[in-house]
Formats: structure tokens, C-alpha cells, sequence
């Protein structure tokens, strides 16, 4: 019997990873074919999400209009005055202490961390000790690159610009562009990049490398995971990759998302926003909700991988990215990742009689090979 519950609760858990129509994905092919042969024009796109917005459009090109259960509607345009209820603000500056160091603030700094995790999912962390002069120079990159020609630009986006990692069911182009970097830097992979954007990416990611073992470290120890072993879990962010994205203006904001609705299949992503425009929406009790970044912090969303771990206890944020009717808002998303193949599973010590395990011993690979493609 209770074997017949934990193996209903698996599937259930497995079903409502992604919203669906009725249960049942929504697949339009004709706008697959659509949009790929928006990318393969003769001569190059002459019109990407950029230029289309330069254009003054008055109407949504019918590519980018969500069928309408998916439309965010009026009520959630940027336009509007934004909620009270906002995620959490974090200081971690605690963080960078010594590793043990004892004192009250390291586990003041936990406790945030864990209640952010369990009641929302996402967080902004300020005092987070990236290198000022390293975001500066990704900024500078990520604007010259969107300021190229749209051939230059196209030369480095793939056919497809759905992205199948976070929304491997979306089938309506979002309003975005998107400059993507898989894994770690080397020289085998910097191809993906033109060269100006080479040096920043590099300096970026390994700032923010440093920062995800810190949050990787937090979360684990206020998961009961001891000091020692929370540090030898590295192993959570040893994957990573980079979307740096452009929202252009667009010209009507409630039929189309820059993202669609998603979890992130990460342990956790990190991501640096445009000040003061906004986009991003969590779903937190069952009601979008604004996320507005503060000067200066960096938005840490939760993925599946670390809601697995925590058996539930944390979870996997459900976002999409709305966008403005007059404004351009750029992000770069780093995502952290387990290597692809590692089967993740509930910690032993969150499973016990009264907390039976929700997830599976499973693998990214095993879950959605789609998006272990991209990240491989
Ligand atoms: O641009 C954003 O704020 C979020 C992007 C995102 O959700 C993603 O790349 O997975
Ligand atoms: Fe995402």
C-alpha cells in the first residue's frame, strides 16, 4: 500500500512538471516551420525580434502570439503598478567568511537562505562579492553584440530559437533574442562567441562560478548537510552555461512572453538583469508575481535538481519573462548543473516514514534529453 502511494506521488510530481493544455502538450507544428524558415531566409534573418521592433510594428507578427490560455494578458503588463509582495532579499556577505567560521550572522544568513527556498524558489542576493569591473565588461559585451548587424548577430543563434532547455514545449517563438555559451570555458567550445565576447564571458563565469559554490555550500548545510560534505557537493554546480537575452519593446506585451512559463533544470540558476525594467514573474501561490531586481544584486532562481535533493522541501520556481511595450531589458541567465549523467536523488536523511521520497533516482539525461542535449 504504501508502496502504491510513494509510486503515485512519483508520478504525480513527474506530471505537473510543465503547464499544459488539458494535460496534453500543445504542439503547433506549423509554427515550428514557420519560425525555421523565419531563420533561413536567403541571405540571412532580415528581420529578428530587434529589428522587428525597430520597425514600429502596430500588431504582433502572428509567430510570437501565444495560443490564448498562455497569454499573460493586460492584468500583467509592466505598465501596471506592481504587487506588495515581492521574493525575498538575501545579504550573504556572511558567505565569504572562512569556511566554519562560527557567528551568528553565517547562520542568520542560512535560515533567509532555506526560507527563501521553501516559500518562493527565487531570491535576489545582495553583498554577493562578484567583481564589479567583470560585470561591467559582460554589460559591454552583451550590449555590442545586440547592437551588431543582424547577419553578425545570426551568424551565432541557433536555428531554433525556442530554448529547449528551459521550455522544451513551447512551440511559439518568444519575443527575444538569444546569445547562448554551453559549458565551461575552453578553447574547444569559444567558437560559440564572437571574439569580443570571449574575455567577459570568461571573466563572468568564473566570478560567478565562485559565487554558486558559495550558494551551493549554503543551501546544503541549511538542508542539514554538514560543513564538510556541503563543500564536497561541487559536484551540484559542476555544469554550466550562459544566456545572455534581449526583450526588445514589443507591441502588444499581453499576447506574447519573452519566455514562456517554465522550471529551470538546474540546481540553480544566476541571473544579472537591466535595472528598473522588470520582465521577470515567479509564480508564488498560485498568482504571478513581479520580480524587480535592486541595484547592484543578482536573482538566484531554484531548478528541479534542487528541488529533488531537498525531496521537495525546496522548490523549483515556475517563471516566464513578460515583456514592454516601450522598454528593452537585457539578461544573462548562468545556469548550474550536476553533470548530465549523475543520478540525483532525495538526501537519505530527508527521507524517513512520515517523508516518503517524492522524486526518483533519476538523471537530467534520464529526465529531459532534450535539454541534456544543449547542456552536453
Ligand atoms: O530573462 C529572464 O529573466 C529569465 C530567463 C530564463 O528564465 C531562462 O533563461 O531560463
Ligand atoms: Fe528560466
Amino acid at each position: 500500500m504504501l508502496e502504491d502511494i510513494r509510486k503515485t506521488k512519483i508520478t504525480l510530481k513527474s506530471m505537473v512538471r510543465f503547464p499544459t493544455a488539458g494535460g496534453k502538450e500543445h504542439v503547433e507544428e506549423g509554427k515550428v516551420a514557420q519560425l525555421h524558415a523565419f531563420f533561413r531566409k536567403e541571405g540571412g534573418a532580415k528581420e529578428l525580434v530587434q529589428e522587428l521592433a525597430r520597425r514600429g510594428l502596430q500588431r504582433l507578427p502572428p509567430a510570437y502570439v501565444l495560443p490564448a490560455f498562455q497569454q499573460p494578458g493586460l492584468s500583467h503588463s509592466l505598465t501596471q503598478s506592481s504587487s506588495a509582495v515581492r521574493p525575498p532579499t538575501v545579504d550573504v556577505a556572511s558567505l565569504h567568511e572562512a569556511a566554519g567560521a562560527k557567528g551568528g550572522s553565517r547562520s542568520a544568513c542560512l535560515a533567509a537562505v532555506s526560507r527563501a527556498c521553501q516559500e518562493w524558489g527565487i531570491m535576489q542576493v545582495v553583498n554577493h562579492g562578484v567583481a564589479q569591473g567583470a560585470i561591467r565588461e559582460m554589460w559591454a559585451a552583451a550590449q555590442r553584440f545586440f547592437e551588431l548587424p543582424s547577419e553578425a548577430r545570426l551568424r551565432f543563434y541557433e536555428a531554433d530559437p525556442r530554448n529547449p532547455a528551459a521550455v522544451p514545449h513551447y512551440t511559439t517563438l518568444g519575443w527575444r533574442e538569444t546569445l547562448r555559451f554551453r559549458g565551461l570555458w575552453d578553447a574547444a567550445t569559444n567558437h560559440q562567441l564572437p571574439a569580443f565576447c570571449r574575455e567577459p564571458i570568461q571573466h563572468y563565469q568564473a566570478e560567478m562560478t565562485k559565487l554558486a559554490l558559495k550558494i551551493n555550500a549554503a543551501m546544503m548545510e541549511s538542508l542539514g548537510v554538514s560543513l564538510g560534505n556541503a563543500q564536497s557537493m561541487a559536484c551540484n554546480v559542476s555544469k554550466t552555461g550562459v544566456s545572455i537575452h534581449l526583450y526588445p519593446p514589443c507591441p502588444e506585451p499581453s499576447l506574447a512572453l519573452g519566455v514562456g512559463d517554465h522550471k529551470d533544470i538546474t540546481s540553480f540558476t544566476i541571473l544579472l538583469e537591466t535595472e528598473q525594467v522588470g520582465g521577470l514573474q515567479v509564480l508564488h501561490n498560485g498568482q504571478w508575481v513581479n520580480h524587480m531586481a535592486e541595484k547592484g544584486a543578482l536573482t538566484i532562481l531554484l531548478g528541479d535538481q534542487m528541488e529533488r535533493l531537498s525531496n521537495g522541501k525546496y522548490h523549483s520556481v515556475r517563471h516566464r519573462v513578460v515583456t514592454h511595450p516601450s522598454k528593452s531589458r537585457t539578461s544573462i541567465a548562468t545556469f548550474f548543473l550536476p553533470p548530465i549523467y549523475s543520478k540525483i536523488q532525495p538526501l537519505p536523511h530527508l527521507v524517513d516514514s512520515f517523508h516518503p521520497p517524492l522524486y526518483q533516482k533519476s538523471s537530467i539525461a534520464d529526465t529531459l534529453p532534450l535539454a541534456s542535449n544543449w547542456f552536453n
